[in-house]
């Protein structure tokens, strides 16, 4: 699967958050508290140690948390700054057949890895990950697809899913070092790969070898590349890409609009499968493996060559109409980004940019990136002092945060924050000048736009950004029942 990484530090493009409290007289020291996530920033304050709790000399010994002698080998891979020197490495397999009620689990990392995993983590308990929800739970059920091999389906005898409702929570049965998989030696590769396979529980291992291979060579090397999802493992210093496999997440298939979305919590081990939109009884569970974002030609291709499928998901099958209305939503929305502001200076033209931007990440059916959006919304109105429209993007923010990372997550309830108390937020008022200076033409509450006079001057011959040679794109915008004017009490009621 291979999938890109859906981590909190990647969903909050830090950043776009940075400049956007940046602009709202936020200082740097606060940001470094405002923007990360708690987990994320342990992480970064609390090193991991460098030794491992297994001898390195060799190959045989049995150290807790380990079920079996970890089987290493020294790898020597191409230098691509100094050709001539190989880099040496050594990885080894490890393995906790017991782990989560004898669900099991296998490593295949560097030994400083294998030590920041006994340590660092919550998980190695050996009773069982708590929370765990799966087919048990009657949700969804494995079914043969017509073109797509097997696939992840709602029940038919269930109610609908709700938008951030948990379809799985489970834990991978096996990772391995991205690195790892460019191994040259095949031999060593083999060894690793079956001690880490074989060495898992009966049940898992039937289970884990049934999954689908996609690339040909050896079975458990196309197992890992056609099944694993790539996570960051944030707890040492060069924050190494594993490979993930999960076995009821490996059975989700990849849609461009995918109604689903997953999440890894790197402390607990827990893959966790959300919906990300409601999911009607007998509708196909699917997942993004990634590249959504490109237009449909370079998609394909895009996903042939890394992943080695020809994409049949519905947005890829599409009549030629809607493949070009989306390529055409694809485009404004790559241009409306590559205008946002990052001069502080720039601060209100995000007001004119960003409610497009949403609008067409909405109508395009790409939902990830719209709480950020939508939080730095919140915040800039927040600065300007517009309470109504900052409690209204805060509202959304805290609502879509709330199903991409969950109602709990510290995102949602930052947002929540702001929504709940606009005026004693550090953002409020914040902002030094006239926020209606200058913004240039194709501003949300210009004229043109709403057909309403207004009572600030514009300079629409001078400050034009660059991005302005899309402003075109602003007509039509739904402006969501706002008067643009920025009085407060004309925005009422949206929830
Ligand atoms: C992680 S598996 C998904 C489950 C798989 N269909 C099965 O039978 O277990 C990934 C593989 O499923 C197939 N697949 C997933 N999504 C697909 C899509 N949108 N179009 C075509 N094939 C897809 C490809 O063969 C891909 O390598």
């Amino acid at each position: 699967m291979m999938a890109k990484v859906y981590h909190r530090q990647r969903l909050l493009p830090v950043d776009l958050v940075l400049s956007a409290l940046l602009f709202s007289g936020i200082a740097t020291a606060e940001l470094f508290y405002t923007a990360i996530s708690p987990a994320v920033h342990d992480g970064i304050v609390k090193t991991a140690p460098t030794t491992c709790s297994v001898a390195q000399d060799g190959y045989t010994f049995n150290t807790f948390p380990w079920t079996y002698n970890p089987t290493c080998v020294n790898v020597v891979f191409p230098n691509e700054e100094e050709e001539g020197l190989g880099v040496h490495q050594t990885l080894c397999a490890y393995t906790n057949a017991n782990y989560n009620n004898g669900r099991g689990i296998s490593f295949i990392v560097s030994p400083e890895v294998a030590a920041s995993i006994t340590t660092e983590t919550y998980a190695m308990a050996v009773g069982g990950a708590e929370g765990e929800i799966g087919e048990e739970m009657g949700m969804w059920e494995v079914k043969e697809t017509e073109d797509r091999g097997k696939g992840l389906f709602a029940k038919k005898d269930v109610a609908a899913i709700f938008a951030g409702e948990s379809l799985i929570v489970k834990s991978p049965v096996l990772f391995v070092s991205k690195q790892f998989m460019t191994t040259p030696s095949t031999t060593q590769r083999e060894l690793v790969l079956s001690k880490a396979v074989g060495q898992l529980p009966a049940k898992t291992k039937k289970t884990v070898k049934s999954l689908a291979k996609s690339w040909g060579g050896s079975e458990a090397f196309d197992l890992v590349k056609t099944n694993g999802i790539e996570v960051k493992w944030p707890w040492v210093d060069e924050v190494p890409q594993l490979l993930a496999l999960t076995p009821e997440v490996a059975r989700i298939n990849h849609a461009c609009r995918p109604n689903a979305i997953w999440r890894f919590n790197d402390y607990t081990l827990a893959f966790d499968v959300v919906a990300l939109k409601d999911i009607k009884p007998g509708e196909e569970i699917t997942l993004s493996y990634g590249f959504e974002k490109r237009s449909r030609k370079r998609r394909m291709l895009t996903i042939k060559a890394n992943l080695n499928f020809n994409c049949l998901c519905s947005l890829c099958q599409a009549s030629e109409d809607d493949i070009e209305a989306s390529n055409d939503r694809l485009s404004e929305i790559k241009a409306l980004k590559s205008v946002l502001p990052t001069d502080p200076a720039d601060s209100p033209q995000l007001l004119g940019l960003l409610p497009n931007l949403i609008k067409a990440l909405d109508e395009e059916d790409l939902h990830t990136d719209t709480p950020m959006y939508e939080e730095i919304l919140a915040y800039t109105w927040s600065s300007f002092g517009i309470e109504d429209r900052a409690k209204y993007w805060a509202g959304r923010a805290r609502k879509h945060w709330g199903v991409l990372l969950g109602r709990e997550s510290w995102e949602s309830k930052r947002c929540g924050d702001l929504e709940d108390n606009v005026r004693g937020h550090a953002t409020w008022m914040t902002w030094e000048g006239d926020p209606w200076e200058d913004v240039g033409e194709g501003h949300p509450w210009d004229e043109k736009l709403n057909g309403n006079s207004h009572d600030h001057e514009h300079d629409h011959a001078g400050g034009q950004h660059e991005g302005h040679a899309h402003r075109e794109e602003t007509e039509g915008e739904d402006l969501s029942g706002f008067d643009q004017r920025p009085a407060r009490d004309q925005f009422r009621g949206h929830t």
